[in-house]
Order: structure tokens, then C-alpha cells, then sequence
């Protein structure tokens, strides 16, 4: 399987040509390195010879070309292997993150976003590495390897056979070894991707953490973290120190009995010199170069622990279906019927159990129930975010699992209750409205200023071009709300999701929040999550929500006089809302 992942980034384009290009380059310096010590053998053994005939500096020159071409080859292969592994590790980079973000919404609520963002950079790391010089200095030793061993051959065939005790022994450990480390490296990976969780955790909560003194805990987690990820490494470097001195010690034993059995060949007559000097020449070029690639095999364990892992979230995911050419026109009538779902996570828990509503187009209903009562559930479903369990949502008469979920979605808006701004300006935080689009400046503003935003932002010195996030400038709640607002606005919905913010503004963001709001609902059916009293006023219908189920319904007036637990509801709502505002 692993293999099999391995063969498809090598079909990546462009891939091939540098590879193959590398190839030659680095046969080139191969052969020249082969050469050498034939050469000087000859040199050794022919040196009075050449002294007498003036041959010795036509050998100079002749060394002096092939140390050119040498370097000249040197350079390119490294060129071009480096930039086939970074070619590959872009790519591979992109469809990961391409598969991460396309995983249905169930995958965040189990993977933490630090998690998957050290996936992204350790895991594509670790085949940066191996494919990269590591590839390039394996497949050279390779090469040299088997050249040496037949330059060793024509040399003397007898001083070659102590090796093959040696070679075997050698590889058969690496497999077995190999094997070892590649279980531990993908523990590894695992562990490191913990530290990032953590990691991020702290520092996305620092407020928090200082707030409440926590900094202690907060780094025993991290500390925690990675002393589970420094003995898992610890162990796999144990097996890798193994590998390592098992390889040389084998190498080197190969080296010295070729020494020793050389020597008893030239005091015979059989071997001159010149050819004892090159064969132990050959013969460590051989052993270094078969250490490099054992050395690689753990290497390559590594990157096929890692592969498996990327590769099992690409071949996991599928894209996103996209919108259609003939857009999808709704009316915003939606009828939920005998709906019940449960989240993966906690099947045996029933968020919703046999709710059914109708919706007219253009109707603004507010869904107030206590906390965990099931509203932000069911627009979670709404927005195709989950598949019920039973039941069924209809949107102008056709069910929501028939139709085109990007279609669908394009004639929604939903404004979250902590509303979500990117690294970017804010024109671009508008814009994102408009999928693929780049709605004009004049669009933008017309949205800015329909959601009271257009006077705050040409206050700033940059207007719409400033930037926002960590980098930019920090926007207030109800400023944050109104960015959110204008760019519902701008997406012109048929339906909208509106997901009130439970934190109280002061009283005049408040005023320009909600009228901001009033002309985003205006004429577009409306399921707001209310938990505020003037917002709940505003709606043509309640509904309250209890526990997974549709418990009342009706019009604010009518549930205020007949509903005890409305009455409750709102009395809970106005005194948390006194508390807020007080404090
Ligand atoms: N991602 C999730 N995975 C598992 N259970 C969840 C998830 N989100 C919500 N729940 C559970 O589903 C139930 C309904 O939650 P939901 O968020 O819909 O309530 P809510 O009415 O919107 O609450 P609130 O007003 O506090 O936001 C709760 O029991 C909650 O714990």
C-alpha cells in the first residue's frame, strides 16, 4: 500500500524529467568517481614509465577535465533532486490541506486543529527529507556500490569473496530493523502532532490561562506531551543506533579481512600494489556507500510511515460538490419532518429526536430553548454540515439530500455567534461572501453600509484595505458582528441563519448591530438561535425548544400569556441580560 502512495507522487508532473535528468548527472560523477582509483593504480604501478616518457602531464590534464565535468554534474544533480523533493512536498502539502479542509464537518469535531496542522507540516517534512538529498545520496551509493563491487571483481575475484558473507548479513538486519522503525516513527509522528495540539491549545487560550492562573497546567500538558513524544523517540533512536552500529561494524570487518587476505596475495605474486591500493580504495568506497544506504532504508521507513498516514486522509476525503451552472432559485419554504439525530460522537445522545416545523418563505422564526436544548443542532443540519439519523428536511418541497449541497448553501448566509474573521483586509472579509467572485468595491460598500459598518472602517486609516487578525487591527464584538452582517448581506440570501451572540453590547453597538440585522432579514425566511429579548420580539413565530424536541410554538404574545416555560425562559433571559449589562 505504501508503495502504491509512493508511485503516485512519482507520477506528479515535471517529476519525472528532473529525476531522470538528476539520473544522468549523477551516473556521470559516479563513473568519474569510479574511475579515480583505476587510475591511480595504473599510476602507481606505471610511475617510472610515465616519468621517462613526459606521460604524466597529459594524466594531469586528462584528471584535470574530469574534475570539471565532475563538479559541473555535481551541481546539477543537486539541483535537480532537491527540486523534484521540494516539487513534491508543495504538492503533496496542498492536497493535504485540500483533503483536511474538504472532511465533512463530523472530522473537526474529533481532530483538533493543532493536530492537523503539525500533519501538514511534520508529516510533508519528513518526505522532504528522504526524497530530496536522501533519495540523491542513496541512489548514488547504490551505484557506487555495485560499480565498486565489479571494478573489486575485475580486480581479483578471491580478495572479493569474503564479502558476500558480509553483504547478506547486512541487509538481512536492515530489513528486520527497518521494519521496527518504521512502527515507531509513525508513533512519532502521532506524538509530535499531540505536542501541536497542545501547544496550540495554550496558546489560542493564553487569556484564559492568564486569567486564571493556569500556566502551570497549561505547560505540564505541554510538558506531559512531549515526554511521551521524547521516549517513543528515544525508542525508535535505540533501534536506529542498533541499525547503525551493526551496519558499520559488518562494513568495517568486511574491510579489514579484504586487508588482510590482500596482503598474503601480493607476498604470493597474485596482486601488484597498485591493484591492493585501489581494491582498498574500491573496497571503502563500498562500505561507506552501503552504510549511507542502510542508512536510508531506516530513512525511507520513516517516510513510508508518514506517506501511509497523509495518504490515508487524501484517500478518505472527496471534494465538495461544486455549484451548478443553472443556479438553484429557492423560495425559503422549509418543512422539517419527524427529524432525529444524534452526533457521531455521541450516538447513544439524541440532539434532536422526532422534531417536525414548517417554514413559509419570508417567515423570521426564533428558536429559544436552555442551553443544550438542540438549536444551533438543527441548523447545523439545515446548513448539511450532518445526515440525520431519521427524518427528513425539505427546501421548497424536495428533500435537502437531493439536491446539490453547494447550491443549496449558495442561497444561505448564516451569521455565527462569535462571528469568524480571517488574516486579511477587510474588504476581503466581506468579499468571502462571493465564492469565486471579486465583488466590485462599490458591492462591498453598498453591503458595508446597509450593515452600519461603511462609517467604522473609513475611519481607519487603510478604510477597507486594513488588515484584520493577528497581524491587523482587532475589532470590537459589535464591530465583528457587523463585518459578519455585511457579508450576509452581500451573499443576498434566500435563507438565513442567524446565530445570536450571547455577550451583551453596549447600548448604542447594540442599536447598530440590530437594525444592521433588521435590514438583513428583511424579505429572507429567518431561523434565528434568539437569546435576546428584542430579537426574540422581532420574529413571527417561537419556537421552543427542550431537550432535542419542538415543545411550543407560536407567536411571541400568545406563548408569553399561555407558557409557563416561556415565561421562565424569559425571565431567565432578562436577568442573565441585567447581569451582563451590570457587570
Ligand atoms: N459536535 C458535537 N458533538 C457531540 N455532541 C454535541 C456536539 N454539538 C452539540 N452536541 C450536543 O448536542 C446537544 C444539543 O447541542 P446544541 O449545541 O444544539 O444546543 P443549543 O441549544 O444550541 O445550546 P446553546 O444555546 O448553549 O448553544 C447537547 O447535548 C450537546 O452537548
Amino acid at each position: 500500500m505504501s508503495n502504491s502512495h509512493l508511485k503516485r507522487l512519482f507520477l506528479l508532473k515535471g517529476l519525472a524529467s528532473r529525476l531522470a535528468l538528476g539520473l544522468v548527472a549523477m551516473l556521470t560523477t559516479i563513473a568519474i568517481q569510479l574511475y579515480y582509483p583505476k587510475a591511480l593504480s595504473h599510476f602507481i604501478d606505471n610511475i617510472d614509465a610515465a616519468m621517462a616518457s613526459g606521460w604524466l602531464s597529459d594524466y594531469a590534464v586528462v584528471m584535470l577535465v574530469l574534475l570539471t565535468l565532475q563538479a559541473g554534474a555535481a551541481a546539477l544533480r543537486y539541483y535537480l533532486f532537491e527540486s523534484a523533493g521540494l516539487l513534491v512536498v508543495a504538492k503533496v502539502r496542498t492536497l493535504l490541506h485540500q483533503s483536511l479542509l474538504c472532511q465533512p464537518i463530523a472530522f473537526f469535531d474529533q481532530h483538533n486543529v493543532g493536530e492537523m496542522t503539525n500533519r501538514l507540516n511534520a508529516d510533508t517534512e519528513v518526505l522532504h527529507d528522504t526524497l530530496t538529498m536522501g533519495l540523491a545520496i542513496s541512489l548514488r551509493s547504490l551505484c557506487i556500490c555495485i560499480g565498486g563491487l565489479i571494478m573489486l571483481l575485475s580486480i581479483s575475484p578471491m580478495l572479493c569473496l569474503g564479502l558476500l558473507f558480509f553483504i547478506p548479513t547486512s541487509m538481512f538486519l536492515g530489513r528486520w530493523l527497518g521494519q521496527r522503525i518504521r512502527l515507531r516513527s509513525q508513533a512519532i509522528q502521532d506524538c509530535q502532532a499531540d505536542c501541536g495540539r497542545v501547544a496550540h491549545e495554550n496558546f489560542a487560550n493564553a487569556r484564559l490561562v492568564h486569567a486564571f492562573n493556569q500556566w502551570p497546567l497549561a505547560q505540564q500538558h505541554y510538558q506531559q506531551a512531549t515526554d511521551k513524544a521524547l521516549q517513543t523517540s528515544l525508542s525508535c533512536t535505540g533501534f536506529l543506533a542498533m541499525f547503525n552500529g551493526l551496519a558499520s561494524f559488518l562494513m568495517f570487518m568486511a574491510l579489514l579481512f579484504t586487508l588482510w587476505l590482500g596482503g598474503s596475495l601480493i607476498s604470493q605474486g597474485m596482486l601488484t600494489v597498485g591493484e591492493l591500493t585501489s581494491f582498498v580504495i574500491y573496497a571503502a568506497m563500498v562500505a561507506s556507500s552501503a552504510e549511507a544506504v542502510s542508512g536510508f532504508w531506516s530513512d525511507w521507513m520513516r517516510t513510508l510511515g508518514a506517506t501511509d498516514r497523509i495518504f490515508s486522509i487524501i484517500d478518505d476525503s472527496s471534494v465538495p460538490a461544486k455549484v451548478s451552472q443553472t443556479p438553484l432559485c429557492l423560495q425559503g419554504h422549509i418543512v422539517i419532518e419527524h427529524l432525529s439525530f444524534s452526533y457521531p460522537q455521541r450516538p447513544q445522545n439524541l440532539a434532536l429526536s422526532n422534531f417536525n416545523l414548517t417554514i413559509q418563505p419570508g417567515e423570521k422564526i426564533a428558536l429559544v430553548g436552555p442551553s443544550g436544548a438542540g438549536k444551533s443542532t438543527l441548523a447545523n443540519l439545515l446548513l448539511g454540515f450532518y445526515q440525520p439519523n431519521s427524518g427528513r428536511i425539505l427546501l421548497d418541497g424536495q428533500p435537502l439530500t437531493a439536491l446539490n449541497l453547494a447550491d443549496v448553501r449558495s442561497q444561505m448566509a448564516i451569521v455565527e455567534q462569535e462571528p469568524s474573521l480571517f488574516w486579511g483586509s477587510l474588504y476581503d472579509n466581506i468579499a468571502f461572501a462571493v465564492p469565486g467572485g471579486r465583488p466590485s468595491q462599490a458591492e462591498v460598500e453598498a453591503a458595508a453600509r446597509q450593515a452600519n459598518a461603511h462609517d467604522f472602517i473609513l475611519n481607519f486609516p487603510d478604510g477597507y484595505h486594513t488588515m484584520v487578525g493577528d497581524r491587523g487591527v482587532q475589532l470590537s464584538g459589535g464591530q465583528k458582528q457587523r463585518i459578519a452582517i455585511a457579508r450576509a448581506l452581500l451573499r443576498n440570501p434566500r435563507i438565513l441563519i442567524l446565530d445570536e451572540a450571547t455577550s451583551a453590547l453596549d447600548g448604542e453597538s447594540e442599536n447598530l448591530v440590530q437594525d444592521a440585522l433588521e435590514r438583513l432579514m428583511a424579505e429572507r425566511t429567518t431561523i434565528m438561535i434568539a437569546h435576546r429579548f428584542s430579537t426574540i420580539a422581532k420574529a413571527d413565530k417561537v419556537v421552543v425548544v427542550d431537550q432535542g424536541t419542538l415543545l411550543e410554538f407560536g407567536s411571541h404574545q400568545e406563548l408569553r400569556r399561555t407558557s409557563s416555560f416561556y415565561q421562565r425562559l424569559l425571565q431567565n433571559q432578562h436577568s442573565e441580560r441585567q447581569v451582563s449589562l451590570c457587570s
